[in-house]
C-alpha cells in the first residue's frame, strides 16, 4: 500500500547514514569531504560525477550532487551560499551534526514536465457569474410564492432583492409539493436560504391555520436541520434567527455541544420550533433528554450531506431517521402535514451522498438550478455533462508548478506580492493538509526577517548564538496578546509592508472550540487585510465575507474537497481568485482535474510562473530591484532555517509539521493517488520547505497530537481513518467513545474503503 511505502520512506537505513566516524586534522572542509566520502556521497576516483538518472523527476537521489560545487549568482557556493555568512558556531554545529544538510534553494530542482500551454492570443472574456442572484426583474421572492411579509422582510431587513437560481428552483418546488428533495448547486449559491425559506414559510403559515392562540414555542418542534460541524450549525442558526425576526412567535435553537448539556436540555425544555444540531449531539439528546419531543417533526434537513457521511455519521443518521419515524404522531396543530419531508443538501454529488439518500429520502426530487437561468454559452457547454459539478464560472483559478524546496519561499513571495498594494486583496485563505503545518506556517509567516535579537554573554559581548532573545519574545507576545488572547492571531510580518499591515490567523480542529469560534469570527469581521492559514475545517459551507483569494498550498485530499475550498471565494456572483501549488512530476496531472471544473474546458485556468512568483515577491517590480531576487530569496530561507535551528520549539514545530504533512500526503483518495504518489515525494527537498536541515530519516518527533495514536494505528494498517476526523470536526461526537461508536467508525471506514478505495483521514480537519 502507498501508506506502507511512505513509512518505508521515512526510515533511511543505517547503510545510508552510518554512525559518525571521527575525522581529525586538516581544515573543516577536508574533514567534511572525508566524512562525505565515508558516506559514499562522493566517490573518490570515480571520474564520472554524473548523477544517476532518476526515473522520477522529483526524486533526486542522495549522492547525485556533483562533487564540485558551483558558484551561485550571489557569489556563495551551491550547497551553502549561506555558509560564508553563517556564524562560526553554526558552521561547527552543522559539521558536527551529521543529520544536518544545507542545500541551496536553486539547485537540483526538478523542472516541470509539461510545457506551458500556448497562451490564448484572444483576450479571455470574463465569464458571467453562475451563482449570482437573478436580476432580470422577473424572478422575485413574491413571485415564487413567499408570503408578502417574508418577502418584504428579505428586501428591507436582509437586503436580499432577488433569489438565486437554486433558490428559485427549490422555493417553487418545496412550497408546492411535499416530496423529499435533494438540493445540489454550486458553492456560494445561497443553498442555506434555498431550504430555510420554504421551511420557515410553511411553519409561519401554520400560525394562520391556528385560530386561537397561534403557534408559539410550545406548539411543537417542526423542523430539524443537521450539519456536520459546530461552525456550520452556528452559521445556519444565525441565518435562521435573522429570518425569524419577522415571525417573533417562532423560536429556533441549537444543540451542538461545546457547552453544558444541562443548558441544552433547559433550552429544549422551554420549547423550540426549529432545531439546528450536529448529529452526535442530537443522538445523545434523543436518547437521554425526555423534553425533546420529536413527534411533530415534519421537516428534516441534512446540510452538507457528503461531509456528514465523510465524517462517519452514517450510523447516527440512520438512527435519527428511524427514531423520527418511530416517534412521529399526528400533531395537535392544524395544518401540520401528515408525512415528513427530508431535504438533502450538497454542493458535490459523491457516492456517499447517494448512500445517504438511500437512508433518508423517499422518491426524492433532484433540485438543481434551472438551465434556463444560465447564460446560453454555459448552457451549451454544459449539455453533455449535466451532472458534473462545476465551480462558479467567474472564479479565476491558476496553478503554479513549484519544486518542493521552493515551496515555503514561494508562498511567502506570493503573499508579499498579493499584499503589496493596500486594498487590492482583503482576505486570503491558505489551505494546508494538517494542523501541525498550520501552526508552523503561522510562526514562520508572523516572523520578521532577521528577527532574533542578540544575546549578550557574561562579558557583555554579542554571543554567536542567535536564539530568539527575551526582548523579541516579549515583544512578540505583547503584539499577539493585543490581537488575541489565544495566540491564534498575529501580524503577518513575513509578508506585509508597513503601508499595508496584514493580520494572520490560524485555525484547525485541534484548537478548543471557543478559540476556533473566536478566531473565525475575528477573521470574518476583520475590516483590514487578513490571511487565515487553516485546514479543511474551514473548507465547507463557511460563508466568510470578502474572501478574494484562496491559496491551496497543499492540494486537497479529493477534487470534491478542492471544490469546496475554492468555493470560499467567488460567492454570490462576486469575483474571486484561487491558486494551487503543485510539484513538478505526477502532480502536474492534477491540472486536468482542475480543468474539469469549468464549463468551457478551463480556458480561464491559467498557469502562474513559479519563477515569476519569486521574482516579484522578493525582487519587487522595478528592473533594478528585481535583479537580486534569487539572493534575497536565499537569504530569507536561510534566515528561517537558522531561526528554526536556534530555537528548539520552532525546530520541533517544523519537524512535526513535516512528519504530519508527509503522513497526510498519503491519504489522498485512491482515485487521485497516482497524482499524489508518496513514493515520488523527495523528502529531503520537502524538508527544506519546513525550514529543516535534518535528513528526512532522522526526523522523528515523538508524541503526536492527542488522539492521533489511534489514527497512527489505522494509518499503519493502511486504512483511511474517519474516526479522527470526526473527533476534530465535531467534538460533540468525540465524547461518544463507547463500543457502539467505535464499531460504527469501523464500519464507516470499511464503507469508505469500499466506495472510495481508502480516502481521507483526520488530516482533513485536525
Ligand atoms: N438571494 C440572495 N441575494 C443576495 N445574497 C444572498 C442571497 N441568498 C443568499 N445570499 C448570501 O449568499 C451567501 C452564501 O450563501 P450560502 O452560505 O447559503 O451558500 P451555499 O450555497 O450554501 O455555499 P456552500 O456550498 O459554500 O455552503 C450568504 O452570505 C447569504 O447571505
Amino acid at each position: 500500500m502507498a501508506d506502507d511505502g511512505m513509512l518505508l520512506n521515512f526510515a533511511i537505513s543505517d547503510s545510508v547514514i552510518k554512525p559518525e566516524a571521527k575525522f581529525k586534522g586538516g581544515t573543516w572542509r577536508d574533514r567534511l569531504s572525508a566524512k562525505k566520502r565515508s558516506q559514499h556521497r562522493v566517490k573518490p576516483g570515480d571520474g564520472s560525477n554524473k548523477p544517476h538518472e532518476s526515473k522520477n523527476p522529483n526524486k533526486v537521489a542522495i549522492g547525485t550532487r556533483p562533487a564540485k560545487r558551483q558558484r551561485t549568482e550571489s557569489g556563495g557556493f551551491e550547497d551553502g551560499g549561506d555558509r560564508e555568512r553563517r556564524p562560526r558556531s553554526q558552521q561547527q554545529q552543522s559539521q558536527r551534526d551529521p543529520r544536518h544538510f544545507v542545500s541551496s534553494l536553486f539547485s537540483s530542482n526538478p523542472e516541470p514536465q509539461n510545457a506551458e500551454e500556448p497562451k490564448n492570443e484572444e483576450p479571455i472574456e470574463d465569464a458571467k457569474p453562475t451563482n449570482a442572484p437573478l436580476i432580470d426583474g422577473i424572478d422575485t421572492f413574491t413571485n415564487l410564492g413567499l408570503s408578502p411579509s417574508l418577502a418584504a422582510h428579505l428586501l428591507t431587513k436582509l437586503e436580499l432583492k432577488a433569489p438565486t437560481a437554486i433558490q428559485k428552483a427549490s422555493i417553487s418546488q418545496l412550497l408546492k409539493e411535499e416530496s423529499d428533495a435533494f438540493i445540489q448547486a454550486e458553492t456560494g449559491s445561497g443553498k442555506t436560504l434555498a431550504y430555510l425559506l420554504p421551511l420557515v414559510q410553511r411553519i409561519m403559515a401554520l400560525s394562520k391555520a391556528t385560530k386561537e392562540a397561534g403557534v408559539h414555542r410550545d406548539s411543537g418542534l417542526f423542523a430539524i436541520v443537521l450539519a456536520p460541524t459546530r461552525e456550520l450549525c452556528k452559521q445556519i442558526s444565525v441565518v435562521l434567527e435573522n429570518l425569524l425576526r419577522c415571525a417573533t412567535w417562532l423560536v429556533a435553537g441549537t444543540v451542538i455541544g461545546g457547552e453544558k448539556k444541562k443548558s441544552e436540555k433547559a433550552r429544549l425544555r422551554k420549547g423550540l420550533n426549529i432545531l439546528v444540531a450536529t448529529p452526535g449531539r442530537l443522538v445523545d439528546h434523543l436518547d437521554n433528554t425526555e423534553a425533546l419531543d420529536v413527534s411533530s417533526v415534519r421537516w428534516l434537513v441534512l446540510d452538507e450531506g457528503d461531509r456528514l457521511m465523510d465524517m462517519g455519521f452514517e450510523e447516527e443518521l440512520q438512527g435519527i431517521v428511524s427514531k423520527l419515524d418511530a416517534r412521529q404522531r399526528p400533531s395537535r396543530v392544524p395544518g401540520v402535514p401528515t408525512r415528513r419531508t427530508t431535504i438533502l443538501c450538497s454542493a458535490t454529488l459523491k457516492m456517499n451522498v447517494q448512500r445517504l439518500g438511500e437512508i433518508s429520502l423517499k422518491d426524492a426530487v433532484h433540485i438543481k438550478a434551472d438551465p434556463e437561468d444560465e447564460d446560453e454559452k454555459a448552457r451549451n457547454a454544459n449539455k453533455d455533462e449535466e451532472d458534473f459539478f462545476r465551480v462558479p464560472a467567474q472564479l479565476k483559478q491558476s496553478y503554479a508548478i513549484v519544486a518542493a524546496k521552493l515551496r515555503l519561499v514561494s508562498l511567502t513571495a506570493y503573499l508579499k506580492r498579493t499584499f503589496i498594494r493596500k486594498g487590492s486583496v482583503m482576505k486570503t485563505i491558505v489551505f494546508v493538509s494538517c494542523a501541525d503545518e498550520v501552526d508552523f506556517l503561522f510562526e514562520v509567516l508572523s516572523r520578521k526577517h532577521g528577527e532574533r535579537g542578540h544575546k549578550k554573554n557574561d562579558d557583555g559581548d554579542d554571543e554567536d548564538e542567535n536564539e530568539e532573545s527575551d526582548d523579541v519574545k516579549k515583544e512578540k507576545e505583547k503584539e499577539r496578546a493585543e490581537l488575541s488572547p489565544h495566540g491564534t492571531i498575529a501580524p503577518g510580518s513575513a509578508f506585509s509592508i508597513p503601508a499595508n499591515p496584514v493580520t494572520l490567523h490560524r485555525l484547525h480542529g485541534s484548537l478548543p472550540q471557543h478559540i476556533r469560534t473566536f478566531t473565525l469570527n475575528s477573521f470574518a469581521n476583520s475590516k483590514t487585510a487578513s490571511v487565515m492559514v487553516c485546514t479543511d475545517v474551514a473548507a465547507r459551507g463557511l460563508d466568510l465575507p470578502n474572501v478574494d483569494l484562496v491559496i491551496e498550498y497543499d492540494p486537497a485530499f479529493s477534487a470534491d474537497d478542492h471544490t469546496h475550498r475554492i468555493g470560499r471565494t467567488a460567492r454570490l456572483g462576486r469575483d474571486g481568485r484561487a491558486l494551487i501549488f503543485l510539484q513538478p512530476g505526477c502532480e502536474e496531472n492534477y491540472v486536468e482535474i482542475l480543468k474539469r471544473g469549468y464549463r468551457d474546458g478551463g480556458k480561464a485556468l491559467t498557469r502562474t510562473d513559479a519563477t515569476e512568483i519569486l521574482k516579484r515577491g522578493f525582487g519587487g517590480t522595478s528592473e533594478h530591484s528585481s535583479k537580486n531576487w534569487e539572493e534575497k530569496a536565499t537569504d530569507w530561507q536561510m534566515d528561517v532555517e537558522r531561526w528554526a535551528l536556534e530555537n528548539p520549539q520552532y525546530l520541533e514545530m517544523g519537524r512535526r509539521a513535516f512528519q504530519s504533512h508527509v503522513r497526510a500526503y498519503a491519504t489522498h483518495i485512491a482515485a487521485e493517488r497516482s497524482m499524489f504518489n508518496i513514493k515520488e515525494l523527495h523528502l529531503g527537498h520537502l524538508a527544506k520547505s519546513f525550514a529543516l536541515r535534518d535528513r528526512p530519516g532522522k526526523i522523528n518527533v515523538p508524541g503526536l497530537r492527542p488522539g492521533k495514536e489511534e489514527t497512527k494505528k489505522d494509518f499503519k494498517a493502511g486504512r483511511g481513518a474517519t474516526l479522527g476526523k470526526r473527533k476534530a470536526g465535531d467534538d460533540s461526537a468525540a465524547s461518544n467513545t463507547d463500543e457502539a461508536t467505535r464499531e460504527a467508525a469501523r464500519k464507516m471506514r470499511a464503507k469508505m474503503k469500499e466506495h472510495m478505495g481508502g480516502g481521507a483521514s483526520e488530516f482533513n480537519l485536525a
